[in-house]
């Protein structure tokens, strides 16, 4: 990473000003180094010449004010510092998580949720030092030595050559060995997450480690990985206090010379007193900035290759030919059609997922009227829930259309059209959170009533109830200790609770007992009747009362879809 990366400016507009703070910050501490030094120097020179302490008075108390307001802008520095990177730290997270909304969920499936994790907390977490130390010794690095440079070299011009000579040799250096941290640390930074992906992936896969036996073999994975991690972060530490030495003995090398040079004029006569005293108080601060930089550096460095990878996800374009995420197309103002009169119509539609060769559908033509119970069956993998996919607009058809009211999806804007739809997919999200809160998701502000209705009509009711705090139980992340079929259960109260005109139930029953699986399909023929539902099941017996059982196969040719009214009909989709 260069030493101000221009896209984390980009991502991060708190980052804009958090650098025209630092600047400004870094201009004043050099103002008082200089002050500093010079006042100091008159302080003793005056006194060598045996001037009394109220002569001095005068200058004393201008060099307390002047060390005062240089600890004030260190205190003021960092804390404005630290508030900046908060706030681009938070920007940053939201930002990710905002474009992962968007690559999801098709583009985000090659990326490990262990790794986004980890970027995302710890990761960025090193970002303080980036603010709060190095960017303003950075800019201290930049303007003190040219500042010293100058003032000594009015001063005293040999002495102003001596540092000015002397002084690349620091950030010579410091690029030297920068070179090599630069790789380390983004070693080190993979490894890290490479860990935390480790972690969630036996954390949540213990059932299934132990149950196959494989449970000593990933404590062996993990061991190998932590014992890479802890040998690339002691590489790391190495080449940090091998670059700390370096630079401590290049800076006191080049003082060391100003030093001889301007004692042995001072003993000649060369020189004045107060000048050498100037000299010699400056000197050592022109290097100060670059060492402390260089320490920095290191120290910031996680921060920095966090930051990295986290803007290669934000860099990722949003898929743009075969399966586009149509969030992040442009809202072209077009009506939203309303799904409670509008009729639904695939015309043609072909969708190819990238990296596959097959395309996942293979010009489907399907025509859903307001109000209907259609099924779709089919094989794993035929592609019903690609056909879901298309509905919720997660993913685009490659060609052909989606339209609604005979208006191409394509142009209507994404979040009112989905504000008419209420989803329950195959593996339900839970979030921490309590019962109630979970199934009042899609409709917040639910009342307790309406919410027990939704669970009482999903076949919930009765386990919820049962739970130590009934609907206010807290479920822990995914609710691990809810059984699947309690699961899809509460997904589906979910459903159900959202007053929308169309349903999209994938495998509602999949993971429910006789009894309640036709619970649910007698909710779907008696409360429900009136909303537009579309059950994506593998169970060959046709729902009682769908008005269209469609066979998807996107994998096989077919003759075309055909669809009648009454009773049931049947088509195969090609
Ligand atoms: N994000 C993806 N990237 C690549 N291929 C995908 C992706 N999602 C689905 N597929 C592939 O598309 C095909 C259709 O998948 P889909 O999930 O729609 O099938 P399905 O009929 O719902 O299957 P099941 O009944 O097992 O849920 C499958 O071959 C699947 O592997």
């Amino acid at each position: 990473m260069r030493a101000v990366d221009p896209r984390l400016l980009r991502h991060a507009r708190a980052a804009r000003t958090c650098l025209f703070v630092t600047v400004l910050l870094g201009l004043a501490v050099t103002g008082l180094i200089l002050a500093q030094a010079a006042l100091l120097a008159r302080a003793l020179a005056t006194a060598a010449l045996g001037t009394g302490a109220t002569a001095l008075a005068g200058t004393l108390l201008l060099l307390l004010g002047v060390v005062l307001a240089r600890a004030a802008a260190a205190y003021g520095g960092e804390v404005a510092a630290l508030r900046a990177a908060a706030r681009v730290k938070s920007q940053l997270r939201r930002k990710l998580i905002r474009h992962a909304l968007r690559l999801a969920p098709v583009s985000l499936e090659g990326q490990r949720p262990g790794e986004i994790a980890a970027q995302a907390t710890k990761g960025l977490d090193g970002l303080d030092p980036y603010f709060a130390r190095y960017l303003p010794q950075l800019v201290l690095s930049v303007l003190v030595p040219v500042a010293v440079v100058v003032t000594v070299t009015a001063a005293d011009w040999i002495s102003g050559v001596v540092i000015a000579a002397t002084l690349p040799l620091i950030p010579l250096f410091a690029a030297l060995v920068g070179l090599h941290t630069k790789a380390q640390t983004n070693r080190q930074w993979r490894l890290l997450a490479q860990l935390s992906g480790h972690f969630l992936d036996v954390v949540q896969g213990l059932p299934t480690l132990k149950a196959f036996g494989r449970a000593k073999f990933q404590e062996q994975v993990i061991a190998r990985v932590t014992s890479e991690h802890r040998s690339a972060t002691m590489a790391t530490l190495r080449i940090a206090f091998l670059s700390a030495l370096v630079l401590e003995l290049s800076a006191a090398l080049a003082t060391a010379i100003v030093a001889v040079e301007t004692g042995l004029r001072l003993l000649s006569g060369h020189m004045q007193y107060q000048t050498a005293l100037l000299v010699l108080l400056l000197t050592p601060e022109a290097y100060l900035p670059l060492r402390a930089v260089a320490a920095q550096y290191h120290a910031s460095a996680e921060g920095t290759a966090a930051a990295q990878s986290i803007f290669a996800v934000l860099d990722t374009p949003v898929p743009s030919r075969a399966v586009r995420a149509p969030a992040a197309l442009v809202d072209r103002g077009a009506r939203v059609p309303d799904l409670r009169a509008a009729t639904i119509s695939l015309n043609g539609v072909s969708v190819a997922y990238p990296g596959r060769d097959c395309p996942a559908l293979d010009g489907l033509d399907l025509t859903i009227s307001p109000g209907e119970l259609v099924m779709l069956t089919g094989p794993s993998g035929a592609g019903k829930t690609t056909v879901l996919r298309l509905l919720l607009r997660f993913i685009e058809p490659s060609s052909g259309t989606v339209q609604a009211g005979g208006t191409d999806l394509d142009a209507v804007p994404v979040e009112p059209w989905r504000a008419q739809i209420a989803w329950v997919p195959q593996h339900p999200s839970l979030f921490a959170a309590s019962v109630a809160d979970n199934i009042a998701l899609g409709q917040p502000g639910a009342s307790r009533a309406a919410i027990e209705e939704a669970a009482g009509l999903a076949g919930a009711a009765s386990f919820i109830e049962a739970l130590p705090h009934g609907y206010d139980t807290q479920l822990e992340e995914q609710a691990v200790r809810l059984s699947a079929g309690e699961r899809q259960q509460l997904a589906l109260a979910r459903a159900l609770l959202r007053d929308v005109p169309l349903l999209l139930l994938d495998e509602p029953t999949a993971h429910l007992a006789p009894a309640a699986a036709a619970a649910i399909d007698r909710a779907i023929r008696g409360p429900l009747a009136g909303r537009t539902i579309i059950v994506a099941t593998h169970r060959d017996a046709g729902l009682a009362g769908a008005s269209q059982v469609i066979t998807v196969d996107g994998r096989r040719r077919t003759e075309p879809a055909s669809r009648q009214a009454s009773p049931v009909a049947t088509a195969v989709i090609r």
